[in-house]
């Protein structure tokens, strides 16, 4: 037997040997756990039985509410319980087909024991619970897996540092319990390993990399000390895969202070959150908060106003060039996307505080309660010294009183005792037991007026809701008023048209994007907000999307949390984010620690190569060697060919065996053009703001809507010079082109964009079709 087959076959040995522990482990569990379950579905059953009910004494109610407590308390601790050994089940059940991915041999200084380290998704434990078979990846020890070839090395616990001696780094492929593939590895975690798995197939969900993570996506992943890390990476070096596993490690690091709803994940759009969705569960973790930040705004704004979407905007400044408001809105995005209206909105508040809040009216059944006028009076006679949110605290507070007098004054009307008639059979008997209590001679007249008083506090119920809640507050007329009749020190640049302009989409109850922010910063500032404490982790993809005012306003709401800012400059779509832009090193003033990475593993070394020359940042772009064909530009004889040329494409990359193919407009409305026409002729799906699953097959979409995602080949259709000119178009250009795994072909009928034309000719084909 040659030394190779010697050694996995001890491998395999020691594989089925754990596998044979994990099977006895399993066994005592399903023992375990049919006996708790048989005991839950009992105890559910019996639950009454076991509970002592008496209701006759005040004594007796409180002994049965403790009874039914604690009975309860029993319940949901074997449910607890239960739960619990059915996660253990589930990471046995994934252990058993790949018990373990990666070894370390190490010799701890000064010693000369050598401890062999194996390392798996989730740590395993010997019959006798004192050796591990298989150490988590996520333990101080597999760092040295991540960080190390063979050689010194060291790693980090809580006791400080431990040094030694790595003598044998090796990586397996198992599948269902059977050693597929193992490779010792010198330099880096094995290249073959990381060749294999980005040779694959797109898939429609992603994949965690806890096998093969790389020493600096590493250094993300295990980063406890910085309270704001900003990650700038190429596309494709791994940003969303370290956010995700950075995410699994924190929920086992700080396993008894964190849960899932500790840690929040903004992402791009709804598609991008569902193709994240199964990582986390495929490391055995909970999903944690994902949302965009267009839900999150949404909640704290509330639906009374529409608000758009940051998709909406793009397509908008993408296709409406000839819109005479254009110019304007141009200035607006750009103006309001700045700290200097975060400045302008706090000169606003500082003059709210001595007149111009706007209040609405307390009405009730059509008629006047208390006037807005009143409300005004009380608000602006309370003493100046107090903060806004405290004095409408205080206003709440007396209109509540005063509801309370009109709420008596109430119960006599006529009206009432019409809606007393329409009342349900219980109401009445619940008045009638309660008229008994009532020491009067005469229970009718009782009862009434019980009825009475429940039917105006029914009515009273949602006033006094919606005052606790300070919406007599008239939030969008005093911001509308910002614009319209407010004069700011310093007027900004175009104050005037950008004014108009605000204040038309704001009388119809609609907020652009770029008001969205700047609406609710003034809402919280006006109301008062609570910064939101929960959040011990924000983690923020797709970063260089978010405006300095975005940014700010974050810092605003979640001021006690850690974030991770994970983005490529390269990317920066959104044109007016990247001025103090986090992301861009001159305009950051934050003190933080800052990872940059530049190795792409997305793309073949061939896209990679050709992409790199167009890429808008500084930073070194270097792929990862894996080969592939070069990029195709595709030119059309004449316009009309465009439908058989993407056919005779998406076939022949079919027949390869590519599953997912994407092709990636600039707009929306290009897509749809697209879409159209090939509907019909090829099986082909659209991909639209509202898509929220991500399906194998030919799908056609705009690249604000492809972003954080991979396709297998990406098609551009029109790669023109006509469809790509301004320098703008470059990120859009460089964003679509790096979709693309494997194949990447670009279509023009006429002149190709610049950005190809600036690429060496070697880099890609060029070919008349
Ligand atoms: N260490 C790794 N091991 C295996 N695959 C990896 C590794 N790092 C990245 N990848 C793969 O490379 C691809 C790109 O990763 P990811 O989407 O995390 O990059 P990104 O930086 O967020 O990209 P983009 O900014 O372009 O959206 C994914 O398929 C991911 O699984």
């Amino acid at each position: 037997m040659s030394h190779d087959t010697d050694n996995r076959a001890t491998e395999q040995n020691r594989v089925d040997l754990v596998i044979h522990e994990i099977n006895k482990k399993e066994e005592k569990i399903y023992s375990k756990s049919a006996g708790l379950k048989d005991s839950v579905i009992e105890l559910r059953k019996s639950f009454w039985e076991d509970v002592t009910v008496n209701l006759d004494e005040p004594d007796d109610v409180i002994e049965t509410q403790a009874s039914i407590k604690q009975q309860a308390e029993l319940l949901s601790e074997r449910e607890r319980f239960h739960g619990k050994l059915g996660e253990e089940l589930k990471t046995l059940k994934r252990l058993k087909d790949s018990p373990y991915f990666g070894r370390i041999d190490f010799i701890e200084d000064p010693g000369e024991e050598e401890d062999h380290i194996y390392i798996g998704i989730s740590s395993l434990m010997d019959n006798d619970d004192e050796n591990f078979l298989v150490y988590d990846w996520r333990a101080p020890i597999s760092s040295l897996y991540y960080d190390y070839s063979p050689g010194r090395a060291a790693f980090e616990t809580i006791e400080g540092s431990v040094t030694g001696e790595i003598s044998l780094k090796r990586q397996f492929i198992i599948r269902q319990g059977v050693i597929k593939g193992m490779f010792d590895t010198g330099v880096t975690i094995g290249d073959h390993l990381l060749q294999q798995v980005l040779g694959n197939n797109a898939s429609t969900t992603m994949k965690s990399i806890v096998a093969t993570i790389q020493k600096e996506q590493n250094k993300i992943i295990r980063n406890e000390r910085s309270d704001l890390l900003v990650v700038q990476g190429a596309a494709g070096s791994g940003k969303t895969s370290a956010a995700l596993q950075r995410i699994a490690y924190l929920m086992y690091r700080y396993r008894e202070e964190l849960n899932a709803a500790n840690v929040v994940l903004f992402s791009p759009n709804p598609l991008f959150t569902s193709y994240i969705s199964n990582v986390l569960p495929e490391l055995g973790e909970a999903n944690v908060r994902q949302t965009t930040f267009l839900n999150f705004l949404e909640r704290g704004i509330g639906d009374k106003l529409a608000i758009e979407s940051p998709f909406h905007q793009m397509e908008y400044v993408l296709t409406e060039g000839n819109n005479a408001e254009y110019e304007t809105r141009m200035k607006s995005i750009d103006y309001k996307s700045s700290l200097k209206f975060k400045e302008l909105i706090d000169e606003y508040i500082s003059y709210l505080h001595g007149q111009g809040i706007r209040f609405k009216n307390i009405t009730f059944r059509k008629q006047i309660l208390i006037s807005k006028e009143k409300i005004k009076d009380y608000f602006y006679g309370l003493d100046e010294s107090i903060a806004i949110p405290n004095k409408m605290e205080l206003v709440s507070m007396w209109l509540l009183k005063e509801l309370r007098h009109y709420q008596r004054d109430e119960v006599d009307k006529d009206w009432v005792m019409e809606q007393v008639e329409l009342m349900d059979k219980e109401d009445f008997l619940k008045a009638y037991y309660k008229s008994q209590d009532i020491d009067d001679e005469n229970d009718v007249v009782v009862e009434e007026e019980i009825l009475r008083k429940v039917v105006v506090n029914r009515y009273f119920s949602s006033i006094k809701k919606r005052v606790k809640q300070l919406q007599f507050v008239h939030v969008l007329a005093t911001y509308q008023k910002l614009f319209t009749e407010w004069d700011p020190q310093e007027s900004p640049e175009d104050w005037e048209s950008i004014s108009t302009l605000t204040a038309s989409d704001l009388s119809q109850w609609s907020l652009t994007w770029e008001d969205a922010t700047p609406y609710l910063y003034f809402k919280d500032r006006l109301l008062g907000n609570h910064a939101d404490r929960s959040v011990r982790h924000l983690l923020i993809d797709e970063a260089q999307d978010y405006s300095a005012f975005q940014y700010a306003y974050i810092k605003h709401i979640f001021p006690y949390t850690r974030l991770t800012l994970l983005g490529d400059i390269n990317q920066a779509i959104y044109t007016y984010a990247t001025k103090e832009n986090p992301l861009v090193p001159a305009g950051d003033q934050l003190k933080h620690e800052r990872i940059t990475l530049t190795k792409s593993y997305r793309s073949t070394k061939q896209i990679v190569e050709f992409t790199k020359y167009f890429a808008p940042g500084e930073e070194l772009i270097e792929p990862f060697n894996r080969e592939g064909s070069k990029p195709r530009l595709l030119k059309l004889n004449k316009k009309e060919d465009l439908v058989e040329v993407l056919k005779a494409n998406v076939e022949n990359l079919q027949s390869i065996g590519y599953e997912t193919i994407a092709i990636v407009c600039k707009t929306l409305k290009e897509s749809e053009i697209i879409f159209n026409l090939l509907q019909g002729k090829v099986s082909v799906k659209k991909v639209n703001e509202e898509t929220y699953t991500f399906e194998k097959g030919l799908l056609v979409l705009p690249v604000y809507l492809a972003k954080g995602i991979e396709f297998d080949a990406v098609i551009i259709p029109d790669a023109s010079k006509e469809q790509y000119d301004l320098q703008s178009d470059r990120t859009l250009f460089y964003t679509a082109c790096t979709r693309a795994m494997h194949e990447l072909v670009m279509i023009t009928e006429s002149e190709p964009c610049s950005f190809i034309e600036d690429c060496p000719k070697e880099t890609y084909e060029g070919s008349l079709v």
